[in-house]
Order: structure tokens, then C-alpha cells, then sequence
């Protein structure tokens, strides 16, 4: 599903009232009539108490027209113009106009802290206080309405955006409305999914308000959801004529002292995601570890018997190379590290210990393949690209990064972003279940296994990512969120990909 930016949102605004040769006005109408409908269906007539709050642009705009329909409709409703500035817009005073014409309760004009009136848990809070249009902090008292609203604990339907959060930049120190659902127009927003904004959201949904099917199909966005739809149609399925050789040679460099739980779990999940064959390089130690927990993969191990490894050298020629897990940093590993990175022309998946060693000597970077994947977490992340003022400009950061290097990088967190060529792919499965040691090493393993089967390195990190979060998913049905090990993740991988061919995606997603 394509997140479109701001500028877009305007521009497909736009573009739907030259192809229907509609006044804008009419498309405040149809946004605010669908999100009435959206009330409607849910409460059905019930006598709830309904508090909406309307800003004066276009945002404040639907509010009032949601508030006019459930007037019309019987509702009991109170409206609150929250007077943040003069400069009403034209729909606004537009919607305004055809309230008054329906109801004898005209809202109530709110203007500071001693104008708030008091709001109940049992009250449904509709917030249009600002959509897409904030760009700077509110005012302060601004600020106490949006706290007072977060206090009530009353029932909080966000239309478009919650007020206070931007969709384009993360404003600090500023409070945000803490939707229960955000209602959003068309189209995700980026915003939703960064750590920083996407915490004020426990669920959104999309309502689609019918703008122009042309501009959608064909406008490029930089940012992308990724859900099942979207993973299916990556999906490369499996050919009748084909053997072991044909899904591709994975090596999988990992482990070292008390870690080679990390070598174990990569292993066991690139075999469990279809590579044909696997191999692990490991330390000699290493070794009865490995062949006794997972009999399918072979292991070459260095020739020395230190607890790192301290060589890589092997004669076998695979078609992709996972390297990081449990690896460590000792000298004699970076040593090793840099030798192997020398002469390697084998496509990589760098992970983990992978990673600190090319923060701690970034000219190491420059000899990496091209189309490299790079599956940091966010402390990894800001070991290789510097620290970052807030989460758009981390993507920034991680764009500029990613086209330097010509790398892929997955940059891990709740909602994965793929980051390459200017463009985000952002992933929607996966629970927090998953902040769990391992998970990390397993999705290694996932990405090592597809690169080996014949994805190329950015279907398999954007296409990995989602499955390693699927199997994670419908895992949790069984374990908890609690109960959830990496090992775990790996023995449903099968289900993830059996589930994308189950039941087609409820739309809206989450
Ligand atoms: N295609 C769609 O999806 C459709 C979208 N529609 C709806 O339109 C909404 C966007 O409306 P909008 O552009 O009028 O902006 P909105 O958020 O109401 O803000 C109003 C104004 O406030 C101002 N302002 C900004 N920050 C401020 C601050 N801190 N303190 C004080 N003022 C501040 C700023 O003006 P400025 O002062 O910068 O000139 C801004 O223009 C969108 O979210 C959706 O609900 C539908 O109606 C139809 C189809
Ligand atoms: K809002």
C-alpha cells in the first residue's frame, strides 16, 4: 500500500476535483460523511455522549460535517471550535454554515483553559483538532486540551492524523492526542509507524474517501506499507523439476564462545526458509554443537582452536554469505573479518557482530559487495550512520547511508523499515513478542536463505522481514507474547508461508 507525503495528499486532493469537477468543499463532504458512517455502524444509535473537537481548517472542517450528520441522525452531540487562530479556511466556514443551518446548538468556541469543558471516560471524543496541516508546536493551552482529552481515558476516534503529531516531521516536547483508533483518509501515514509518533496510536484504519483513482495508481511514493498483498506477490514458488541445487548454496558465518545459540538459530532458520542447501563456518568448537542441533547443515570450521574465529577460509563457492551472529569482536575475528572482506565477491548479509566491527572501522564498507544487506537495530543503526535528531531524519540518515554504500539496509524496530534507492518499505507484521534474544540471528537466516534461493538481496530483505514478523504472528497464538523464543520464530516459518496463500488480507490492516 502506498504512504503518500503531504505535498501528495494535497496534490491528490487536487487532482480528484479537476477529474470530477467538484468544488473541494465536496470532498470535505464525502470525508466527513464516510467518517460519520464509520460512528454510525459502531454505535448503532446508542446514547453515548459524543464531544468533537474541531480546529478551524480543514481538519476542524470534517468535524463539523461529522458533527452535523450525527445531529441529522439523532446523536447527542456537543461541538468545540478550539480557537487556535483566526485564519478559519473557506470549508470550514463552509461546514460551519451548513451546521447552523440543521441544528439550533451552535459549538461552542473554545479560546483558553477556562473555556475546556469536562469530559467524561464514558464520553466518545472525536478529535479534528489539526489533520495533515500542523507544522509547528501548538499553543500551550492548545497543549492542556490535547492533555485533558488523554487524561479523560474517554474513548478517542482521531480523524486523519491525531492532533499534535505531524505527518512530516516529529515535533519535540509537544503533547499528542493519544488515539484509541485513528480514522485516516486514503492513505497510512509514515508518521504512524516511527517509534517516536507511531507510540500515541494503538490502531488505525484507512477509510477510503474515493480521491482519484489515476493519481493513486500512478504517483510514486518514497514510502510504502508492506502487508500480505504485498508479500504474496513477491513470493517465488517452488518448481516441480527442481532439486536441492536449484534453491541455492548459503554459508553462514557465526558464533564464538557461549554464543553459538546464534549460529544454531540462523542456520536452522535459513534451511527453514527454503535455501537448499546450508553450510556453517564456525569455530572448532563449534562443531559437535552444531552437528548434533541441526544434522541438515554441513560445517567447515577454522583451523584454529581459539574460542573466536580467527580465519575465514573455505573451498566450497556459496551463492550468498550470512555473516555477524554471535560472531563477538575479538581482534583475531576483526582481523579475520577484514581479510575475508578483501577477497569476498559472494553477496552478503551482514548482522550483529558483523556490524560493529564496520562501525568500529568504517573503511571496511567500501568492500562491500554491491547490494549488500545490512539488518541493524536501532543501536547498531546509529553505530553506522550517527546519531539522529528524531525518527525522519534517522530515515534521511539511513537513505544517504544506504546510497553511499549501495547497500540495503533493514533497519529493525517495531514497524521494519527497508531502506534503499530513496525508498522506504515499511513492515507490518511482527509483535512484541519479538524483543526476545535471537530473533535478530533468525532473521539472518531468513534473508541468507532467500538471497541463496534467487531473490535478489531487496525482494529478500523486504520480503524476509515480513515473514520472519508473520511467523512470529501466528506463533504468538500458541506461546504469548511472553513465550516467545527465537527458536520458536524458526519453527513457524513454514506457517508464514503457507499463511500467505490461507485468507486474503482484512483490509483495513491492523
Ligand atoms: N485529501 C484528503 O485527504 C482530504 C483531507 N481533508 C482534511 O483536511 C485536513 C488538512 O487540512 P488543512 O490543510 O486545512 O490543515 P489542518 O490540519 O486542519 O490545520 C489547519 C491550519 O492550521 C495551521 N497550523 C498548523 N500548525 C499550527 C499550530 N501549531 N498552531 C496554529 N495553527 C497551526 C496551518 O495553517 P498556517 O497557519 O500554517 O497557514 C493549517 O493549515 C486533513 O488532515 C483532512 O482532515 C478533507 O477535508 C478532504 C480530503
Ligand atoms: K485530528
Amino acid at each position: 500500500m502506498k504512504i503518500l507525503s503531504k505535498d501528495q495528499i494535497y496534490a491528490a486532493d487536487k487532482a480528484t476535483e479537476q477529474a470530477e469537477a467538484i468544488p473541494s468543499f465536496n470532498l470535505m463532504e464525502r470525508a466527513g460523511g464516510y467518517a460519520f458512517q464509520y460512528i454510525h455502524q459502531r454505535l448503532q444509535g446508542q446514547p453515548v455522549q459524543i464531544k468533537i473537537f474541531c480546529g478551524i481548517g480543514n481538519n476542524g472542517g470534517d468535524g463539523l460535517v461529522i458533527a452535523r450528520n450525527l445531529v441529522e441522525n439523532g446523536y447527542s452531540v456537543k461541538t468545540y471550535i478550539v480557537n487556535y487562530s483566526e485564519n478559519r479556511s473557506e470549508d470550514f466556514l463552509n461546514a460551519l454554515e451548513e451546521l447552523k443551518k440543521k441544528t439550533t446548538k451552535w459549538p461552542e468556541v473554545l479560546k483558553s483553559v477556562a473555556d475546556f469543558p469536562e469530559i467524561a471516560p464514558e464520553d466518545l471524543v472525536v478529535d479534528c483538532i489539526f489533520g495533515i496541516g500542523l507544522n509547528r508546536p501548538a499553543a500551550v493551552w492548545v497543549q492542556q486540551l490535547f492533555r485533558l482529552i488523554n487524561e479523560s481515558s474517554a474513548y478517542t476516534l482521531a480523524i486523519d492524523i491525531p492532533s499534535g503529531m505531524a505527518i512530516d516531521q516529529i515535533i519535540p516536547d509537544s503533547e499528542v492526542v493519544r488515539a484509541t483508533v485513528v480514522l485516516t483518509f486514503q492513505t497510512p501515514k509514515l508518521a504512524f509507524f516511527l517509534p517516536q509518533s507511531g507510540k500515541y496510536i494503538n490502531n488505525w484504519e484507512v477509510l477510503d474517501i474515493g480521491l482519484d483513482r489515476n493519481y493513486l495508481n500512478s504517483v510514486k511514493t518514497k514510502a510504502q506499507l508492506i502487508g500480505k498483498t504485498e508479500a504474496q506477490q513477491m513470493y517465488r514458488p517452488r518448481q516441480k523439476f527442481s532439486h536441492k541445487g536449484t534453491y541455492g548454496h548459503a554459508l553462514l558465518i557465526a558464533g564464538s564462545y557461549g554464543k553459538m545459540g546464534a549460529a544454531v538459530l540462523s542456520n536452522k532458520a535459513c534451511l527453514s526458509s527454503g535455501a537448499g542447501l546450508v553450510t556453517a563456518y564456525s569455530t572448532r568448537q563449534g562443531l559437535p554443537i552444531l552437528q548434533t542441533s541441526i544434522p541438515e547443515v554441513m560445517v567447515v570450521t577454522d583451523r584454529h582452536t581459539g574460542d573466536f574465529i580467527e580465519e575465514i577460509q573455505f573451498d566450497i563457492e556459496p551463492d550468498v554469505i550470512g555473516i555477524g551472529p554471535g560472531l563477538g569482536t575479538h581482534k583475531s575475528t576483526q582481523k579475520a573479518f577484514e581479510e575475508f572482506l578483501k577477497v569476498n565477491k559472494t553477496p552478503l548479509v551482514l548482522d550483529a557482530d558483523a556490524l560493529n566491527m564496520l562501525s568500529e572501522n568504517k573503511a571496511l564498507l567500501d568492500l562491500l559487495p554491491k547490494y549488500s544487506i545490512l539488518t541493524p537495530h536501532p543501536k547498531e543503526l546509529e553505530r553506522l550512520i550517527g546519531e539522529w535528531k528524531d525518527d525522519f531524519e534517522k530515515l534521511e540518515k539511513a537513505e544517504a547511508f544506504s546510497a553511499k554504500y549501495d547497500c540495503i539496509l533493514v533497519c529493525k524496530d517495531a514497524h521494519t523499515i527497508v531502506v534503499f534507492e530513496g525508498n522506504y518499505y515499511v513492515n507490518t507484521s511482527g509483535n512484541p513478542g519479538m524483543a526476545t534474544g535471537g530473533s535478530g540471528d533468525v532473521l539472518t537466516g531468513v534473508l541468507t536463505g532467500l538471497v541463496a534461493q534467487g531473490y535478489d538481496p531487496l525482494t529478500a530483505a523486504i520480503f524476509g522481514s515480513f515473514i520472519h514478523g508473520r511467523a512470529a504472528d501466528i506463533a504468538i497464538n500458541h506461546t504469548g507474547y511472553e513465550g516467545l523464543t527465537a527458536g520458536v520464530i524458526v519453527e513457524f516459518l513454514g506457517q508464514a508461508f503457507l499463511d500467505l496463500f490461507h485468507e486474503p488480507e482484512k483490509q483495513p490492516q491492523k
